[in-house]
């Protein structure tokens, strides 16, 4: 594999998720494969889980992480071609990315969404101009239109708590006061359609994910209906894709609660609001899964990392 950026990169998710859980069974075994490798993360926006988790990954393989935030240590970046540069920006991703290209072997970049610029969010402005400049594989660590990292390490989570039939997953919009990105949810629901589950979609009237990625998902704006025998229940927030990048709802009544959840097994990316998204009885019980998804995201950065290192030159 040369770049991990979307979820389409996996050609075999069950295989994948073979690989992941011996990985976790024995995180060190290679430890050599590494070896004086550097892997650069660059982020743009905020992160707990992703900035620790994936230089753990590294550190498993024996790589040397180095990380940068970019907004507001490095230079202002210019994307645009062409551009008479007397403005805001000091330098442009053409020099900026060959430039890291020559200290890592792998560079990891998180960039969110405009959410005002609908084309701009959509041609992966930021990570397709790492992919252009940088002459090294380029992993998403969450980008304007997906999370893979993530959807692949809920993926991995759902199939360790799999008993034998085919579980029914529910991805449940819920309420949040600010506009959140839809890369989470659209990683997530291909993933899903990637495994053997039942998978279904419960959102408001007026926030459809992209068709394009939704597909012949059945999708309900009756969460109560779409939660019925659910034994799975993802909940994420996301901002209107049709009114684009506009918070429609904060209607209340979509927050997860006990009763909601039944026997389901509660699963969110993080971070979570609690008591806007859910509420504090079910992120303390033992049907929530939340904590074991961050760990799971050691192991999904460390296989991905582990393909890219077995496919690149030593
Ligand atoms: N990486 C996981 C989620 C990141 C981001 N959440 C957030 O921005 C939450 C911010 C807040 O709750 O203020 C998102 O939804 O894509
Ligand atoms: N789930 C996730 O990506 O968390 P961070 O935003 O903290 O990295």
């Amino acid at each position: 594999m040369k770049h991990y950026t979307s979820i389409h990169d996996i050609d075999n998710i069950n295989s994948w998720i073979e690989e992941a859980r011996q990985l976790k069974e024995n995180p060190l075994k290679h430890i050599e494969l590494g070896k004086n490798k550097t892997l650069g993360l660059l982020f743009f926006n905020s992160s707990l889980r992703t900035r620790l988790s994936t230089q753990k990954a590294a550190l498993n393989l024996g790589m040397n992480p180095i990380v940068m935030n970019v907004s507001g240590d490095a230079w202002g970046l210019e994307f645009e071609d062409g551009t008479v540069m007397n403005g805001s920006t000091a330098e442009h991703i053409k020099e900026a990315a060959a430039v890291v290209s020559q200290y890592c072997d792998i560079i990891a970049v998180r960039a969110f969404p405009t959410l005002t610029d609908k084309e701009k969010d959509e041609s992966e402005q930021v990570l397709s101009a790492f992919q252009k400049y940088a002459s090294v594989p380029i992993v998403n660590m969450e980008s304007a239109t997906g999370h893979p990292l993530q959807g692949f390490t809920d993926a991995l989570t759902i199939s360790e708590h799999t008993l034998a039939k085919k579980p029914k997953v529910v991805l449940s919009w819920a309420p949040h006061i600010k506009a959140l990105p839809h890369a989470v949810a659209n990683s997530f629901t291909q993933a899903m359609q990637k495994m053997d589950v039942e998978f279904v979609i419960a959102n408001p009237e007026g926030y459809d994910l992209n068709p394009e990625i939704t597909g012949d998902t059945k999708i309900y704006h009756n969460q109560e209906e779409a939660l019925k025998d659910a034994d799975f229940v993802y909940v994420k927030n996301w901002s209107s894709y049709e009114d684009y990048g506009k918070v429609k709802n904060t209607d209340p009544n979509w927050m997860i609660t006990k009763e909601k959840l039944g026997n389901a097994k509660f699963m969110h990316c993080l971070p979570v609001r609690r008591n806007v998204i859910v509420e504090d009885a079910v992120l303390d019980s033992d049907s929530s899964l939340v904590i074991e998804q961050a760990n799971n995201r050691t192991y999904a950065a460390q296989l991905v990392l582990k393909k890219i290192l077995e496919n690149s030159p030593s």
